[in-house]
């Protein structure tokens, strides 16, 4: 097709993804009823979902610890719905994957965190999870944190579940107990969650093998890992977690911090020599940028569109 003419019947996946939220939420609990661990690297932007679903993982993250990052803020429950939702949205819309985004302690009391799952189902979102965290929470690798007591989480999640309006839209209770009351009492919270209606149970800042081995032996429900770095848990590859009986794994930050430390890296190196001229070959190339884009199918709108000429650049 060619200049001018709108070429919509070709734009599939192109603008935005193909896949539905409800396929995205049947695909989701599809995979946590597998036998297969599904591997969700959080993506810091719309950009690196694409990324994600390209190279063949299971789901994308959308971490609260980035989204605050993002905006220079710590991840002190600082962060509104309005700007989670947005974000979420932002990168849930461009992938066919099920996004997966953290929903801290649910923005506030019972009935926030009811509003919090309409307006991520409304996001296009696969699921959320709800920590049982105080109000406002802090990063769960950190000392300090604090729990509420087991029957005002249940609450929450109650809340929570009686919102959802798609049946198919996972929520995901995580529980920040046992750096704080040990295994046995945050097994204990894990049952009580599943019995609200979690659809799965987050077991954060675990520190061994075994202790995620102990917490699969001692409930039934799906189990998630997270394997953020510099934090208190040991960091456990995708294959053993899943011959351990995890059903999922994120790696939150990860890309934001590999993206991060490259960019300090290379703005050290434009400050001392006054060029980027040897950090090329560490870039992203222009035509790898465009095909992740798939710039030449807005030809199929405008043929005047993509002129990138590969012979002719380095
Ligand atoms: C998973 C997490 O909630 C997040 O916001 O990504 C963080 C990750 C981190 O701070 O490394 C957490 O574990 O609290
Ligand atoms: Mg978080």
């Amino acid at each position: 097709m060619s200049g001018g003419d709108t070429g919509t019947s070709s734009t599939g996946g192109l603008l935005a993804a193909r896949a539905s939220a409800n396929d995205k939420r049947k695909a989701f609990r599809a995979a946590l009823a597998s036998d297969r661990i599904a591997r969700l690297p959080g993506a810091f932007n719309p950009l690196t979902a694409r990324l994600i679903q390209e190279i063949g993982f299971e789901g994308v993250y959308v971490s609260g610890a980035v989204v605050a990052a993002d905006l220079a803020l710590p991840d002190i429950g600082l962060t509104t719905l309005t700007e989670v939702a947005t974000r979420a949205q932002q990168i849930a819309r461009v992938t066919d994957l099920p996004t997966l985004v953290d929903a801290d302690t649910g923005f506030g009391e019972p009935m926030s965190a009811a509003r919090t799952v309409t307006v991520l189902e409304d996001a296009g979102l696969a699921g959320l999870h709800l920590e049982d965290q105080v109000n406002p929470k802090r990063c769960g690798h950190l000392d300090g944190k604090a729990v509420v007591p087991t029957d005002e989480a249940v609450r929450r999640l109650r809340a929570a579940v009686a919102a959802r309006r798609d049946e198919d839209f996972v929520i995901c209770a995580r529980t920040d107990a046992a750096g704080i009351e040990g295994i046995d009492a945050a097994v204990e919270r894990a049952k009580a969650y599943a019995d609200a209606g979690a659809d799965l149970i987050f077991t954060e800042a675990l520190y061994t093998t075994a202790d995620f081995e102990r917490f699969r032996a001692a409930v039934d429900v799906p189990l998630l890992a997270n394997m953020t770095e510099f934090g208190k848990s040991d960091l456990i590859d995708a294959d053993t977690l899943e011959s351990i009986g995890y059903d999922a794994v994120i790696f939150p930050v990860t890309t934001l911090r590999l993206a991060m430390f490259a960019a300090e890296e290379g703005l050290r190196e434009i400050a001392a020599q006054g060029t980027q001229k040897e950090l090329l070959y560490r870039m992203q190339h222009r035509s790898r940028l465009y095909e992740l884009l798939q710039y030449e199918r807005y030809n199929d709108f405008d043929s005047g569109i993509f002129n990138f000429d590969l012979s002719r650049n380095q």
